[in-house]
């Protein structure tokens, strides 16, 4: 697959994401895409899934089938684990039984009967790369995969990767807390200033240390969420997801400035459905 002369911006009068990239993944090929936070690494990552389509340039040699595990999977669907990825399954051509076999490895049988909407973010993520995994995908894109996850969870990203390659897959995966060790024989490209460039392996200067922060999951009251947001965003802390909300107050909770919430995906328009 190739990115030829790609040129991404988000509006007519926004700056430049990505300018001219022309970078090719061969097959069997595992790389590993670097950057700081809003370096464009995400945006590079949909440009490679079809999400988002290039500016000027083109995408070529995309495979049939894309998995795609977006950073934030997006839970807030009236389904339980189970339900969703059984009707992936079926929407991809797989049987639930495939479906079934991903919950097991994974470590979400003891989760297969909870709302999605309910899930911890790291169990969601590992509902998102099931969906992904489910579809046997040509091209398997993860942002971020190690986000949210535990530590067992964690060690199965290689060999899922390792898994995919091996029967001549792609595998495109963003880091930006240098959690990569363990992917063997990746190719590294560094996204800076709108460029993407290929790094040698073993630059350190290229794996950031992780940054001083931590991720705390807090539960409160529906009622109080509203409230319990614009205190924190207020006191400077960034608001990564509100989940749950859709039922009762979608748009007190949608409408913060500068809060990040996951728009809803629906199973029919899940990215790398064999698009
Ligand atoms: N839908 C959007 N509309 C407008 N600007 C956007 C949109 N999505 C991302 N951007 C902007 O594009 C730039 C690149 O974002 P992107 O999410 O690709 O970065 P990233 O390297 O993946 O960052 P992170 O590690 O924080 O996820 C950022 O300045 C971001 O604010």
């Amino acid at each position: 697959m190739r990115f030829d002369g790609v040129w991404f911006r988000y509006g007519r009068r926004a700056d430049w994401t990505l300018r001219e990239v022309t970078r090719g993944i061969e097959a069997g090929q595992t790389v590993v895409v670097l950057g700081r936070n809003g370096a464009g690494k995400s945006t590079l990552l949909q440009l490679a899934a079809g999400v988002l389509r290039p500016s000027r340039g083109s995408v070529r040699g995309r495979p049939p089938v894309v998995g795609w595990v977006p950073e934030r999977f997006p839970a807030d669907q009236p389904f339980t684990a189970r339900d969703y990825l059984h009707r992936m399954a079926s929407l991809r051509g797989r049987t639930a039984a495939e479906a079934d076999k991903w919950i097991e490895r994974l470590l979400l049988t003891e989760h297969s009967g909870t709302r999605l909407s309910d899930l911890s973010k790291g169990t969601a993520q590992k509902v998102g790369l099931a969906q992904a995994l489910i579809a046997r995908p040509g091209l398997l894109i993860l942002d971020e995969p190690w986000e949210g996850l535990d530590s067992v969870a964690r060690t199965l990203i290689p060999e899922i990767v390792a898994e995919v390659t091996a029967d001549g897959g792609m595998v495109l995966v963003s880091d930006h807390r240098g959690e990569v060790e363990g992917l063997a024989d990746a190719a590294y490209w560094q996204v800076s200033d709108a460029a993407v460039t290929v790094v040698p392996l073993t630059e350190d200067a290229v794996v950031p240390a992780p940054p001083d922060e931590v991720i705390i999951e807090v539960k409160v009251r529906r009622a109080e969420s509203p409230q319990v947001v614009a205190k924190l965003k207020a006191e400077g802390h960034q608001i990564l997801e509100v989940r749950g909300v859709a039922a009762a107050q979608p748009q007190q909770i949608r409408s913060g400035p500068g809060l990040t919430i996951t728009p809803g995906v629906s199973i029919g328009r899940q990215a790398g459905g064999g698009s």
